[in-house]
């Protein structure tokens, strides 16, 4: 689905532009120190890296099955829409985690719709924002997640680095987000195993799965490839199987799923013999 032309001018500037302002506001409300007791009295975190490795020991995609409203490259995807129904359905497909957007203004996200996923199943959830600031990986743990998303296209190594020494200390798993080699050899710098290869250019939002082809190979062994966007059939499944990845984050093609249990068990088992 193609956006509309307007957005096609640097959407990740954009959405980062506002985020800066979201969190300057919501910091004031809440201070550092009070989110981080919040983060620190959350309770024990679900291992989402470990979720994945299970699932394809167990010959399955690890499935990361996102949850989302609405997006800029989508419009309204869902509706009615009901985080928990499609957590349990997602669960009951054989999904290994959950990805959750949280940001209000472009994808009509909450924390609300983290924290009601995650009670309506066991899976280990990915908090799908876009951090820029200590703040929110606190404000990730306080809502419940048990994975955060950086986006190496909108930090500095600086930041990146940061982040994740925070989300590790939060007991929180990490999935490093590229979209080229340069983003990718960065990410390789980082800490985490999980490496998220995104097939759309989250600047244009044009998505091709030639970004996988790519960059998957690239991987080293001891790193957990995650293919992510556009993925919408079981071919599209095999080919990045082909490429070497085993774990994938789907949304929008599962959202518009009248039945999403059965959408995500034919990705979930179409992984080459
Ligand atoms: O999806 C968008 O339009 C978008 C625009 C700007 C930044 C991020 C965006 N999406 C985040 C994602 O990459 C997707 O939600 C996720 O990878 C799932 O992709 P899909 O299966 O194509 O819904």
């Amino acid at each position: 689905m193609n956006a509309p032309t307007d957005l096609i001018s640097d959407t990740l500037a954009r959405i980062l532009a506002d985020k800066y302002a979201e969190v300057r506001e919501r910091s004031a409300e809440t201070p550092l120190a009070e989110m981080e007791r919040k983060a620190r009295d959350a309770g024990p975190t679900r291992d989402f890296t470990g979720a994945l490795c299970d699932a394809v020991a167990e010959g399955r995609v690890g499935l990361i099955a996102e949850i989302k409203r609405a997006s800029p490259s989508g419009g309204l995807i869902r509706d009615p829409f009901d985080p928990a129904e499609l957590a349990k359905a997602y669960e009951a497909a054989g999904a290994a985690c959950l990805s959750v957007l949280t940001d209000g203004p472009w994808f009509q996200g909450s924390a609300e719709d983290l924290a009601a996923a995650r009670a309506a199943c066991r899976l280990p959830v990915l908090r799908k924002d876009f951090m820029v600031d200590p703040w929110q990986v606190f404000e990730a743990r306080a809502m419940g997640a048990d994975c955060i998303l950086l986006i190496l296209a909108a930090l500095s190594d600086e930041q990146a680095h940061e982040l994740e020494d925070i989300a590790r200390s939060l007991d929180m798993s990490v999935l490093a987000e590229v979209h080229d080699r340069r983003e990718l050899d960065r990410a390789l710098g980082l800490e985490t195993r999980l490496i998220g290869v995104n097939n759309r250019n989250l600047k244009t939002l044009v998505t091709d799965l030639s970004v996988s082809d790519e960059l998957v190979p690239l991987i080293p062994a001891d790193r957990i490839p995650v293919s992510e966007s556009g993925i919408r059939t079981p071919e599209d499944v095999r080919r990045i199987c082909r490429d070497g990845a085993r774990c994938l984050l789907v949304g929008e093609h599962l959202l518009r799923q009248p039945d999403v249990t059965a959408a995500a068990s034919a990705l979930i088992h179409a992984i080459p013999g």
